[in-house]
């Protein structure tokens, strides 16, 4: 059959309300097996490597396969705990606070699922899941504040791939940035002021954004520009002059030039300018990851003091912080405000009477 159909489907099944919320992926494991299945899947996605296909097939797997792996898997053996990557534990714990807080707030008829763009749990599998379990209108949530086609976009495209198979398609909303929604930012500069009272203030704040190349911008990616966007409503909310703080980029891969000023190059060059004191907050990054934990948490740590920094202190992401919950569910409340949720009366005497013949 060429479109698929949910499993279970009964005509007195009730419509429900999907919430997916989507991140990045991880890899099932920290070793070189589990990190070139992952990477092969999020590297071969056109819409993270814009270069021609054969190109970089040949590139992929002639080259970066045989050596990232094993590279890879070492940085991520450091990150991994007993619950498994950070990624996914954060957004695991994530998924069950918006659930809770979506009910307790009253919401019935209402699936709560998370999915992973890479690796598992798969976008497909859980789409599967909560179609079965009569989804008939569904929210997608990518934990992505800031628009990028390599991100965001890339959600999009898995979504919309899976859709070409099925035969009943939901309506749907989809996300597609919440770079300056208030709650958010209020979040993020409640988590830097939490900081702050127990560890006092930096002489300079840098926001630390994952980068993107600078081709990208160029042919028009909104992406930096909601991230100057965010660090500037943040340094609003707490008050703070532009000599207070920096906004830069990190995690840069290949050759190529990516977004500037580079979060590493910033921090080894500050000492010299007489900032000894720095903190880092990733307002990019909804949940700890091996890019925070261990690039920004480590990595960068040494460059800043080694260079002659005296102080280096990295602000936690939001993860399932209250404030962050709380602005997730009054993002996602907004979008099913658009739909009636009440149940369709019609549509259910119809099921009753067919239930009745059947
Ligand atoms: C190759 C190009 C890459 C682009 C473009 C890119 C954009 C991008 N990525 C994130 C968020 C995350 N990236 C993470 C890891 C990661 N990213 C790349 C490459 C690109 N990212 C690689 C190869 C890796 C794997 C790690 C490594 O081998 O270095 C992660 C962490 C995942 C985890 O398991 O912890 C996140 C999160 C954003 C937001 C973004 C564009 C805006
Ligand atoms: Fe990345
Ligand atoms: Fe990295």
């Amino acid at each position: 059959m060429r479109y698929t159909n949910s499993q279970n489907f009964q005509h007195q099944q009730q419509d429900k309300v999907g919430v997916l919320l989507t991140n990045l992926g991880t890899p099932d494991a920290p070793t070189p097996k589990a990190l070139r299945r992952y990477l092969a899947e999020f590297l071969s996605d056109p819409r993270v490597v814009e270069v021609p296909r054969l190109l970089w097939w040949l590139i992929l797997h002639g080259v970066i396969l045989r050596i990232r792996p094993r590279r890879s898997a070492k940085a991520y053996a450091t990150v991994f705990t007993e619950q498994g990557s950070p990624l996914l534990f954060h957004t695991e714990r994530q998924c069950t606070a918006i659930r809770n807080q979506l009910f307790a707030q009253g919401h019935q008829n209402l699936e709560v699922a998370f999915a992973m763009r890479y690796g598992n749990p798969s976008m497909q599998s859980v789409l599967n899941d909560l179609f079965d379990k009569g989804v008939r209108k569904l929210v997608v949530l990518p934990l992505y504040p800031q628009y990028s086609g390599s991100t965001s976009a890339s959600t999009f495209d898995a979504i919309a791939r899976d859709f070409t198979q099925r035969r009943w398609l939901p309506d749907f909303r989809f996300i597609s940035h919440y770079h300056d929604f208030q709650p958010y930012i209020a979040a993020a500069a409640q988590q830097i002021k939490s900081f702050w009272q127990q560890h006092g203030r930096p002489e300079k704040l840098l926001f630390s954004y994952h980068g993107i190349p600078k081709r990208y911008l160029l042919n028009g990616d909104p992406y930096h520009c909601e991230c100057y966007k965010t660090s500037r409503l943040i340094a609003e909310q707490l008050g703070l002059t532009d000599a207070d703080y920096l906004t830069c980029f990190q995690s840069r891969f290949g050759r190529e030039e990516w977004l500037k000023p580079y979060t590493d190059e910033t921090l080894k060059s500050l000492p010299a300018q007489g900032v000894k004191h720095v903190q880092v907050f990733c307002p990019g990054f909804s949940a700890d990851c091996l890019e925070t934990i261990e690039e920004i948490g480590e990595e960068n740590k040494e460059y800043f003091l080694h260079a002659g920094g005296e102080h280096y202190q990295y602000i936690p992401a939001l993860n399932d912080n209250p404030e962050h919950i709380d602005a997730l569910c009054q993002l996602i409340e907004q979008n099913l405000a658009h739909w009636q949720l009440k149940s369709d009366p019609e549509r259910q005497q119809r099921a009753r009477q067919l239930g009745a013949e059947n």
